[in-house]
């Protein structure tokens, strides 16, 4: 990402990001409520066109204007919500299976083969054929990051994946994600786990007011950070 500018009406909400993520690398955003996290993630996979600045994936620079080379990007980039959104009317297996066969037109049967895989990953093997509204928000979650990762993404986009759940839900889902970064996936995660945050990230950028503050490895961010705005944020949330 280069310069990424984004508003909504007038404000200025991202106010020139740059940041590269390498393949296989984990990548968390933490700042303080309102600085722009989300909205960075929107913007990446297309949710809220960038005024200005570019996307690059794997070489090629998104068009967001170009519904063509949106798709493509779409095919390397998943994103996963803190609201789950699964559709209720369609249960786990045909929720993951959904969008690799019809919007990727990939083959039924490996798609299946796949999807019962990963399923079984999240540990959620016995539930193919329940609906979402028969599931914990723990459970639902992990079908989510199931169906994000039945695309085959070269990157996950994790927004806030735990804040939605009840508190004995969270660590379920986290052992998920870290079940992810064990396999070298490339993720890019904003979350308000400071712990898990610091265990599982391989660099972490603060941000504020729409911008990266200070970006460094989580002994840096969390143990010596060298901006005075981290180092405010860092000790509020340590102290708590
Ligand atoms: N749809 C929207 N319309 C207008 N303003 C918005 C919209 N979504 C977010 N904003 C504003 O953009 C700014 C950044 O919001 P964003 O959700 O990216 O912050 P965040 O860092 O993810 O915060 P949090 O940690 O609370 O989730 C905030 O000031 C917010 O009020």
């Amino acid at each position: 990402m280069r310069g990424l500018v984004a508003r909504y009406n007038n404000a200025t909400v991202l106010d020139g990001i740059d940041l590269s993520i390498e393949r296989g690398e984990i990548v968390s955003l933490i700042g303080p409520s309102g600085s722009g996290k989300s909205t960075l993630l929107r913007v990446i996979s297309g949710l809220l066109p960038p005024r200005e600045g570019t996307v690059s994936l794997a070489g090629e620079t998104i068009n967001y204007a170009d519904r063509r080379s949106l798709r493509r990007s779409r095919d390397k980039l998943a994103i996963v919500f803190q609201q789950y959104n699964l559709f209720g009317n369609m249960n786990v297996l045909r929720n993951v299976m959904v969008a690799p066969v019809t919007i990727q037109k990939r083959d039924k049967k490996t798609v299946e083969a796949e999807a019962r895989a990963l399923l079984d990953k999240v540990g959620l093997g016995d539930k193919l054929t329940s609906y979402p509204d028969e599931l914990s928000g723990g459970q639902q979650q992990r079908v989510a990051i199931a169906r994000a990762l039945c695309l085959k993404p070269d990157i996950l986009l994790l927004d806030e994946v735990t804040s939605a759940l009840d508190p004995e839900r969270v660590g379920e889902v986290l052992d998920t994600v870290k079940m992810l970064a064990a396999d070298n996936m490339t993720l890019l995660i904003v979350s308000h786990e400071m712990g898990f945050v610091r265990e599982v990230s391989h660099r972490v950028a603060f941000m504020a007011d729409g911008k990266i503050q200070e970006m460094g490895p989580p002994a840096q961010i969390f143990g010596a950070p060298q901006q005075p705005r981290t180092q405010a944020f860092v000790s509020r949330i340590l102290g708590h």
